[in-house]
């Protein structure tokens, strides 16, 4: 037995629903033994093959395996899995912030200070998860929730569609979504850890002028475009810095992309680090008056 089988009930109090996707809802709920907050997550079980609704035990476990091997400030860290018979019920850490998704809505983009600030967080948790072979598949902005609406911090939460990537079994398999997958998913190519640099790509894009450098009017479309790498810098929201970085991510050869490491040298990152900087030196000063 993997999971735990007694009713969750016994050891948390279920509160609201802070979250729902396709097959899983999200409730709040409290820890009876410490009082601790965590989220849990009822992922449905498929009860009927080829039925849509739910996801094979086989799915879940994969996501509860790659959840196990993380461990890391940016990414959501799970602690107690159970089984009910319909669902199975993941233990996660509460995330309150709300999703990035809903942080943009509304906006014309973000200060590119604060953008930076957001990827840089994103990037340090696929740095983690890239250094144990293991890749997101469905990185967008709807997948990284702000941990609470003070701090501009960040994390990863949603590992549904995550592989590990190794020599040898080359993932092929149409997944994420549309306006955030890159070509070899579109063109039924191997998956590499390249596929989620491609996304941050598009993340940049999107948290800097609010727009979608693909999106088209149908899946088609935007799926023509991504193949065909047709978008632009349209507006005065890029830097001649952040152009560069975002040029060289939508790249349609994976091989040519920069890599997190890359990603976290680039100038369009580390300017933001004498900033921050600079910041806190002033800070400290004004604080010494
Ligand atoms: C929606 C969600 C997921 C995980 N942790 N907190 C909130």
């Amino acid at each position: 037995k993997q999971f735990k089988s007694e009713p969750i009930e016994m050891d948390y109090i279920i509160a609201e629903e802070i979250g729902s996707g396709q097959f899983a809802t999200v409730r709040r709920c409290i820890e009876r033994s410490s009082g601790k907050e965590f989220a849990a997550k009822f992922v449905r079980k498929k009860r009927i093959i080829g039925s849509r609704r739910g996801l094979l035990l086989e799915d879940i476990e994969r996501e509860v395996n790659i959840l196990k091997k993380l461990n890391h400030d940016n990414i959501v860290k799970l602690f107690n899995v159970y089984d009910n018979g319909n669902e199975v019920i993941l233990i996660l850490e509460l995330v309150k912030g709300g999703e990035l998704f809903d942080y943009l809505a509304g906006k014309e983009g973000l200060e590119e200070t604060q953008a930076i600030a957001f990827i840089k967080q994103i990037l340090l948790g696929l740095d983690h998860m890239h250094s144990k072979n293991i890749v997101h598949l469905d990185l967008k902005p709807e997948n990284i929730m702000l941990l609470d609406k003070e701090t501009q911090r960040l994390k990863l939460i949603d590992f549904g569609l995550s592989r590990v990537v190794n020599t040898g079994s080359d993932i092929r398999e149409i997944l994420g979504t549309p306006e955030f997958v890159a070509p070899e998913i579109i063109n039924y190519e191997p998956i590499t850890l390249a596929t989620d640099l491609w996304s941050v790509g598009v993340i940049t894009y999107n948290l800097l002028s609010g727009a979608s450098p693909f999106l088209g009017d149908t899946k088609q479309e935007t799926f023509a475009n991504i193949t065909a790498v047709d978008y632009f810098f349209d507006s005065t929201h890029f830097s001649d810095l952040a152009q560069h970085f975002i040029s060289n991510l939508l790249v349609k050869d994976g091989r040519k992309r920069l890599t997190v490491d890359q990603c976290l040298q680039h100038d369009w990152i580390k300017q933001n680090d004498s900033y921050l900087l600079s910041e806190t030196v002033i800070q400290l000063a004004n604080n010494y008056q």
